[in-house]
């Protein structure tokens, strides 16, 4: 039987503006059925038995958080996140004194399926480096600028994946590669990416494709209808 005692803290970066998203409010608090894009991902993280909390970092200037009934829940700890979004996962970090595994998810991700957080979460029990969730590259990847010819060659999509969240490490190790990384300017876009500075290599776990980070204006719909399907399957 897989352990399920509470033993993981979530870490949920909610201070950006989603300014690519073009919309009047931060994007986190654009609402999908009934809840905002925050409250679905935050409550596909404490659907599991094992998240015991939820560290939600959130912009010093935010006026929405507070209309939120996450804002009175004894479980969510909120704070201040920082200028970048490595800079809101390290506070984040900072408060969650009290467990050994960490996951970080974006508030952005609505969509996260509970089997791809199961098998996220069942790598503690082989690794003590962590993890992450990816889905495989389906397109041939090019670089280059809009509106300006392809630069170079064909990106090799082999072994290429989109890195998703969560993404599930000690806390201890995590803590001491993001601040380190950070210390050193390195460019930290996800957790992962900040372990692998610092010389560690995580797991990649294959994942669901439609666990979409809501970027841009097209996302919201398509997240809406993930959303949708997802809901019709856990009542089935
Ligand atoms: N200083 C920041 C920047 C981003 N995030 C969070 O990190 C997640 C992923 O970042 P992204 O999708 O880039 O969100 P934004 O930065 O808000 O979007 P944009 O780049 O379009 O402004 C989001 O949940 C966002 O709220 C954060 O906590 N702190
Ligand atoms: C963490 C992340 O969602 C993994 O793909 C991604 O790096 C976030 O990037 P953003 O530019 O902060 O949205």
């Amino acid at each position: 039987m897989a352990d399920s005692s509470p033993d993981v803290v979530a870490v949920v970066p909610a201070a950006g503006i989603g300014s690519r998203m073009q919309t009047e409010c931060p994007k986190q608090y654009l609402k999908i059925g009934n809840k905002t894009i925050l409250e679905h991902a935050v409550a596909s993280l404490m659907a599991h038995p094992r998240v015991a909390h939820v560290v939600i970092a959130i912009s010093p200037t935010d006026s929405w958080f507070a209309d939120l009934p996450l804002a009175s829940h004894p479980d969510i700890t909120v704070i201040n996140g920082g200028a970048q979004r490595a800079d809101s996962v390290l506070a984040g970090l900072n408060v969650a004194h009290s467990a050994q595994w960490v996951l970080v998810h974006d508030a952005a991700r609505p969509c996260l399926h509970p089997d791809d957080l199961a098998r996220l979460l069942a790598i503690t029990a082989t690794s003590n480096i962590g993890g992450i969730l990816a889905a495989p590259v389906r397109d041939t990847m090019k670089r280059g600028e809009p509106g300006k010819n392809l630069i170079g060659h064909t990106v090799d999509r082999e072994d290429l994946w989109h890195a998703l969240t969560p993404q599930l490490f000690p806390l201890e190790l995590l803590r001491s590669c993001l601040q380190r990384a950070l210390d050193e300017h390195a460019s930290i876009t996800d957790e992962a990416s900040a372990l692998e500075y610092c010389g560690f290599h995580p797991e990649l776990i294959s994942a669901r494709a439609d666990n979409i980070k809501v970027t841009r204006p097209e996302d919201l719909r398509l997240a809406e209808f993930y959303l949708t399907r997802l809901t019709q399957t856990e009542n089935q």
